[in-house]
């Protein structure tokens, strides 16, 4: 029998054992990790608490994030970092940098991996090595003469929109940012799957979207939601495989409606990948058995979120704009008159092309209430960026919203100038200065089409109704949160009136 003195000092000797060895691993990780404490040394940012960094100043969560960017900034106005747990993230807003960052590296780190079992395969998110074979595969569905050739698609989702608000004149609307999404999803539907937009129930695709979008946020800014362990029996994730597989089968019986000519049906010679819009193409790929079914389902699950809603959101924006500056509606209103007199009839793409006072307007909406506020880059070497090193292993903040607002190359940044996109104004910035839909191979795929759609949808719009107010007095009054895109924390509300012929 073990004497109480025994087995209290195997007790402490295991307990020793269990000390050294945990001291031995943090001393292990730390040594493989020295180069990235080194480089981190010298580059500026807030302070950090052991283990936990900064995690503090994110608190808020999604709501808290812009104004913890904007405060980031402010202090640190060119490069910094910020320790986020155990995690280094590295930021700059030096055109020149971000010119390197994003041509050289393509791959978007671990920060995806959260959303790994969802969409891992999707262009948004893949690593390089798929990402280059898919983008190859896709890339012919983007091409400019299929896009061009969406106008009359564009025109008729936009009049339907527009006619929506033909009743509510003179009053404050609720939030149209719902009925801007269903406009370009329905658009959606017919120009990347020629399918008829009743296909899906739009409100209740719409709240699902809404809702994974929440979810996926949650766990981002909740630390122990990142290990898999506490994820895996969080209640978030069960909801989220819930709405996804109802994403999933709205997109299932796209499919499956669409009536795609087999391989054998397709003429050789001709061209076609040229011709087919994005879903029919990938529909066809797979029966040619070089993409597998489950992928081309959450490509296009993938596709209809991003492209749908980043227009959305820049649309919604410029309406609040619209209703805050009404010198500006003047001049579109004279540039819509100068192309279409007092005619209704459609837009043409000529039409289109010559509405550059307008397209102005969307650019710099674009500058001062981005989308897609920054993206993420993960180095996968030291890069050498004037007296800073970003290390191998930092994960890489684009701070696409912060680059819009550096007073060198935009002054008086927070003021609403659509001159700053004359063609003498823009020639006169470094490359980078602005980068909505980012830079390099790795750029927003759909950038043609949102701009397309985005023109036609508010021209209509415009040439019906002026905008009078809108629910913020300036753009600096405007508080954002970030779900994945960013949007206003008090949603998108103006009032309108009808035109007189
Ligand atoms: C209209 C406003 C839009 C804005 C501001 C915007 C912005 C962006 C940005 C910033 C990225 C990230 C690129 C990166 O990581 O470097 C992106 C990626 C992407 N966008 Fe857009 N986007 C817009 C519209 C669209 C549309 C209309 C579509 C499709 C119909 C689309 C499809 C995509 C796809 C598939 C990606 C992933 C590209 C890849 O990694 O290869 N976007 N977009």
């Amino acid at each position: 029998m073990e004497t109480f003195e025994s087995l209290f000092y195997n007790n402490v000797k295991l307990f020793a054992l269990i000390l050294v060895l945990f001291s031995a691993g943090v001393l292990i990780y730390n040594w493989r990790r020295r180069w990235l404490y080194y480089y981190a040394s010298k580059i500026p940012g807030p302070f950090a608490l052991p283990l936990l960094g900064s995690f503090h100043l994110v608190s808020e969560g999604p709501h808290g994030v812009h104004k913890f960017l904007k405060n980031l900034f402010t202090d640190y106005p060119s490069t910094l970092k910020v320790w986020l747990g155990p995690e280094l993230y590295v930021s700059t807003t030096e055109p020149e940098y971000l010119k390197l960052l994003l041509t050289r590296f393509l791959d978007k780190g671990n920060f995806y991996h959260l959303m790994t079992g969802y969409f891992q395969r999707a262009l948004a998110a893949a690593p390089v090595k798929l990402w280059k074979k898919n983008r190859k595969n896709i890339n012919p569905t983007f091409n400019i003469t299929l896009i061009n050739s969406f106008v009359d698609i564009f025109s008729k989702h936009a009049k339907v929109f527009t006619e929506k608000f033909k009743d509510g004149c003179g009053k404050e609307t609720d939030d149209i940012y719902p009925s801007v999404w269903e406009c370009t999803l329905d658009a959606g539907c017919e120009t990347l799957a020629d399918v008829s937009p009743s296909i899906i129930k739009t409100q209740q695709y719409l709240s699902g979207v809404f809702r994974i979008e929440e979810i996926l946020m949650k766990r981002f800014f909740h630390p122990l939601l990142h290990f898999d362990i506490f994820w895996n029996l969080s209640p978030l994730k069960k909801e989220l495989n819930k709405l996804w597989k109802q994403n999933c089968s709205c997109m299932q019986k796209m499919i499956d409606l669409m009536e795609v000519p087999k391989t054998t049906q397709d003429n050789d010679n001709e061209d076609v990948s040229t011709k087919k819009r994005f879903l029919t193409h990938l529909i066809d790929l797979n029966h040619k058995q070089e993409v597998p079914h489950d992928y081309v389902l959450e490509e296009s699950q993938i596709m209809f979120f991003v492209g749908t809603e980043t227009s959305a959101v820049v649309l919604s924006s410029t309406l609040l704009v619209l209703g805050m500056y009404p010198d500006l509606q003047k001049k579109i209103d004279e540039e819509l008159y100068s192309i279409f007199g007092d005619s209704d009839r459609d837009p043409s793409l000529e039409d289109v092309n010559q509405m550059q006072y307008l397209e102005r307007v969307i650019k710099e909406t674009m500058r001062l209430l981005p989308p897609i506020p920054f993206v993420m880059r993960s180095v996968d070497e030291n890069v050498h960026l004037g007296p800073y090193v970003f290390p191998k292993d930092a994960r890489v903040i684009i701070p696409i919203a912060m680059v819009h607002r550096r007073p060198e190359f935009w002054p008086d940044p927070e003021k609403f100038d659509p001159d700053r996109f004359l063609p003498e104004e823009a020639e006169k910035r470094p490359v980078c200065s602005y980068i909505p839909f980012s830079y390099g191979v790795r750029n927003c795929i759909g950038y043609k089409y949102g701009l397309l759609s985005m023109k036609i949808i508010l021209s209509t719009f415009l040439r019906s109704y002026r905008i009078k107010s809108s629910n913020y007095k300036s753009i600096q009054d405007m508080d954002l949160f970030i779900h994945v895109v960013a949007k206003p924390k008090n949603g998108y509300k103006i009032v309108i009136e009808k035109k007189q012929k």
